[in-house]
């Protein structure tokens, strides 16, 4: 051995780290979908839901598509209670607005943090995710009984078979749109799917994404038994950009969103495109999300008829708070900051009002 192959050799206390490792089997897809099963009638429901978004991406449905809800979902009680008054504001609004519920149980982070309902549903670091993933699979199931679709971003490709039947539409979101895994798992998605700018606010990883998941993939995968496999895809073109702003600032503005669609015409993509009212866009400043949202509507109304739908981050009540998870409030976001309830349902009915004006 010379100097330089004894140089990559593990050190003791490396090896000893390394021996550490755990694995801890986890029910497979399959069984936790027999276990928490859907039914026929639940099923169609899904499908109509996931057929209505496409109906707005081809232009056949001009309402706008609103993807609302808590940036993560962490209390199925409140998880509930939100879906229960979004279900009611849909009866109010849902003449001009097609409500989507954000139920998202993965949370990419920047460096870490909590990463979610599926990874550690009891708060406290012990990262149940078995338990995660049926809890994850039973709040999806009670909101989708509620009559409401459902919208996640899907992280861990893995992870996605054990509720990708549930959803309506998904997110790539601005950390992994570039991610050639991400843009397979699009490809062979029924929903569909919104690809984010990348964090420093580059559209053009979105615009590959998109031409990507239109193709046909073949990948590796596991089987929903949980069996290693070659995975082929139809390709999914019910995909659209959605502009969140980055770390050169927001990108809702007129200028930004012509210069988005003409990139997409460019590249040869439908241009259509939904801005996320939140993140970058609201510089991180929940109540900023009404002020963008309004810009939004004024652009839509002036003829930008690429503007197919918007997102915003609410919960029952509006901010933040840390996640101690023995002394937290009811209905608040653990993760970023939101929208309150009031606030949301007014904002949602003007806008619903604004748009029957024309
Ligand atoms: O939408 C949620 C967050 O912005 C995203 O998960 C990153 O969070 P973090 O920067 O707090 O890790
Ligand atoms: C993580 C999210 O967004 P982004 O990928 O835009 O940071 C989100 O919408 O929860």
């Amino acid at each position: 051995m010379n100097a330089a192959t004894a140089e990559l050799k593990p050190t003791p206390s490396r090896r000893a780290a390394l021996s550490t490792i755990r694995t801890l089997p986890l029910p497979t897809a399959h069984e936790l979908r027999q276990a928490v099963p859907l039914s026929t009638a639940l099923e169609t429901q899904i499908a109509a839901s996931q057929q209505a978004i496409r109906a707005i991406l081809d232009g056949e449905d001009d309402r706008l598509l609103v993807v609302t809800g808590p940036c993560s979902v962490h209390d199925p009680a409140a998880a509930l209670e939100y879906a229960e008054r979004l279900a009611a504001l849909n009866a109010v609004v849902g003449d001009r607005l097609l409500l989507v519920m954000r139920v998202y149980v993965e949370k990419p982070r920047t460096t870490v943090g909590w990463k979610g309902m599926a990874y550690d549903p009891h708060l406290d670091g012990s990262d149940d995710m078995a338990a995660g993933l049926a809890m994850a699979r039973h709040l999806m199931r009670d909101i989708a009984e509620m009559g409401l679709p459902i919208a996640t971003e899907l992280l861990q490709p893995m992870a996605s078979a054990y509720f990708d039947d549930l959803l309506s539409w998904v997110a790539i979101g601005a950390r992994t749109t570039e991610s050639q895994i991400h843009r397979e798992l699009a490809s062979g998605l029924a929903a569909a799917v919104g690809f984010k700018n990348g964090t420093q606010g580059n559209i053009d990883v979105a615009i590959a994404a998109m031409q990507s998941a239109a193709h046909s993939h073949r990948h590796f995968g596991v089987t929903a038994q949980g069996g290693p496999a070659m995975i082929e895809t139809p390709g999914n073109s019910a995909t659209h950009l959605v502009l969140r702003g980055g770390r050169s600032g927001p990108n809702h503005d007129a200028g930004s969103v012509a210069a988005s669609r003409r990139a997409m015409a460019q590249a040869g993509l439908e241009p259509r495109i939904m801005v996320d009212c939140s993140h970058a866009n609201s510089h991180k400043d929940h109540r900023r999300q009404t002020e963008v949202l309004h810009d939004v509507l004024e652009q839509r109304l002036a003829g930008e008829r690429s503007l197919i739908g918007v997102m915003l981050e609410s919960h029952l009540f509006e901010g933040k708070q840390a996640l101690n998870p023995v002394a937290l409030r009811y209905g608040v976001s653990i993760t970023d900051a939101c929208l309150g309830w009031d606030a949301t349902g007014s904002l949602l009915t003007r806008v619903a009002e604004r748009l029957r004006q024309v």
